[in-house]
């Protein structure tokens, strides 16, 4: 679906707030190389970077080039990297400082040159904290007025701690971009899986009309990682697995699986259809919140430099949310993610229905499951679907089998590009499909500003403490059982229990 983005007559100019950050050295610079070889970026596009660190466009080049030399990357040949790196600029500024912003629009006018239209995508890789000044210097300085080439926004998660701070941040950002200027990040709306899921469901005729409360027992969501927190200590202590992880990831992922059929592929469809069932989402009351999440603590968290030695930040959760419409009435969703534990995974589980009435003989004792349909986001992207099968051989015993399909397999040779390859196209060519809406945001933190109430009330559970490299705290599991429902992975036990 990746189409090369047009060229427009003039220039194209991609300005990176932040450029001297981790962000745009491991995600950014590295998908622009990679759109390069490819032959998707637009062909007059220009890249300027802008950071207080003082340095000039060969310093600039050269950080990336190391960067995208080191282990693990793809490093662009020679000819590519003096091609792409030859419309890659640096200027040295602040991006709260009017005079610096004034400098940056004249360093932008001598990129562009005279003639044709001038378009510009300002991306804030930026600490959030910075988010509000850097919007209202765009305005100030009048770098947001499209008289001469349209002007684009993309702004990194996360938008807003909590849904006064996110709407105060849509605020801003309203009074200077209007809202289809404004790309907000959720880089799991970029992974390829993701999108292929809406592929998955409306391309094909044969799932849909099992996509229903009449045959889905109930939904889990499990987004596991095996990193701690890392050197983020002083952010994450503060964020917590709800903020960094639940309200946009989790929630995208779920909206995506919930949603009515847009009609057609395009942003405002799409967005529309999942605002809606986020605003189904049946809301959690922060007194009610032990019995609907469970948040959980790895041992050593409290160690990490940047974290209090009394912290309760969750660095785990498991959620039961209810979607409160026709479609979905009375089949939970179990949404559950980490850090520290066995594996990094992500993947949607639809857990079918058990049959109506069992015609083969089963011994007392014996249960057989229920189909399984998995959703692999990452890292081994496909789908699963457990089947019940005759043992050959056997009188009437079945067996479990599973129909696979790995994207690996099947479009062997063809690597599968990294999310912000798609979401920087996607940007430049003004489409937001990917994107989330103002109200998503916010509807998002409405659901999750309770949960997270709740868990700092007195007489909310504290976090449970789990071992790094388990499935997460017992507890975890206990939640499950009590729901007479078990943790699948990959079709699988994945809990905490043995
Ligand atoms: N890193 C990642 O993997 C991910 C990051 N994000 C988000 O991306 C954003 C950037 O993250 P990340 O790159 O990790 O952060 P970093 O701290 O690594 O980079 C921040 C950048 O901002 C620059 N900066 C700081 N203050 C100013 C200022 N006043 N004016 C201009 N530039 C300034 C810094 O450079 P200097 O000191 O030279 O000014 C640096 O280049 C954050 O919002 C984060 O939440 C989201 C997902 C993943
Ligand atoms: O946004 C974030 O996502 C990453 C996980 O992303 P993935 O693509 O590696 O699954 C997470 O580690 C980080 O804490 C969070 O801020």
């Amino acid at each position: 679906m990746i189409e090369a983005a047009p060229d427009s007559n003039g220039s194209t100019t991609l300005v990176i707030f932040g450029a001297s950050g981790d962000l745009t050295r491991r995600k950014l610079v590295p998908a622009l190389a990679s759109l390069h070889s490819k032959g998707r970026l637009p062909l007059d596009l220009q890249i300027l970077g802008v950071a207080r660190s003082d340095m000039d466009d060969e310093q600039f080049r050269a950080i990336l080039a190391e960067f995208l030399g080191s282990e693990g990357m793809t490093k662009p040949s020679p000819e590519q990297w003096a091609a792409l790196s030859s419309r890659i600029h640096y200027l040295h500024g602040d991006v709260t400082s009017l005079q610096d912003l004034e400098a940056v629009k004249d360093k932008l006018a001598s990129i562009e040159g005279n003639g044709g239209s001038h378009n510009r995508l300002y991306y804030l890789s930026l600490a959030p904290s910075l988010y509000r000044s850097a919007m209202s210097g765009l305005g100030e300085s009048r770098m947001s007025e499209d008289f001469d080439g349209w002007r684009r926004l993309v702004v990194e998660k996360p938008f807003g701690t909590d849904l006064t701070s996110a709407r105060e941040l849509n605020d801003v950002a309203h009074s200077v971009f209007r809202e289809d200027q404004v790309f907000r990040i959720d880089h799991y709306l970029g992974k390829e899986t993701v999108q292929n899921l809406l592929v998955f469901r409306f391309a094909n005729a044969i799932f849909e009309p099992l996509w229903n409360r009449n045959y889905i027992d109930h939904v889990q969501i499990t987004v596991s990682e095996t990193l701690k927190i890392d050197e983020r200590g002083d952010y994450y202590d503060q964020t917590g697995v709800l903020r960094d992880m639940f309200q946009n990831h989790l929630l995208q992922l779920l909206t995506l699986v919930a949603m009515e059929p847009p009609h057609a592929f395009e942003a405002e469809a799409l967005r529309n259809e999942k605002v809606k069932v986020l605003n189904a989402i049946r809301r959690i009351r922060p007194d009610d919140v032990g019995r609907h999440a469970i948040p959980g603590q790895y041992r050593t968290y409290r160690d990490e430099s940047g974290v209090s030695p009394e912290s309760d930040t969750a660095t785990y959760a498991a959620v039961r949310l209810h979607v409160d419409n026709w479609r979905w009435q009375g089949v939970p969703f179990y949404l559950r993610s980490g850090k520290a534990l066995r594996n990094k995974s992500t993947e949607i589980i639809i857990q079918f229905r058990s049959p109506p009435h069992m015609l083969f003989p089963l011994a007392d004792d014996e249960d057989i499951p229920a189909n399984t349909l998995a959703i692999f986001v990452q890292p081994d992207e496909g789908f699963h679907l457990e089947f019940q099968t005759k043992t050959p051989e056997a009188e009437l015993q079945m067996r479990t089998a599973e129909l696979e399909f790995h994207y690996h397999e099947a479009f062997s040779g063809q690597a599968i590009p990294d999310a912000y390859e798609r979401l920087l196209l996607d940007a430049l060519n003004g489409d937001a499909s990917l994107f989330t809406r103002s109200d998503e945001i916010e509807q998002a933190w409405s659901i999750v500003d309770p949960i997270i109430e709740g868990f700092s009330l007195p007489t909310a559970p504290r976090p449970y403490y789990y071992s790094e490299g388990s499935w997460g705290p017992v507890e975890a599991d206990r939640f499950m059982l009590t729901d007479g429902r078990a943790w699948l992975q990959a079709g699988r036990a994945g809990s905490a229990m043995p």
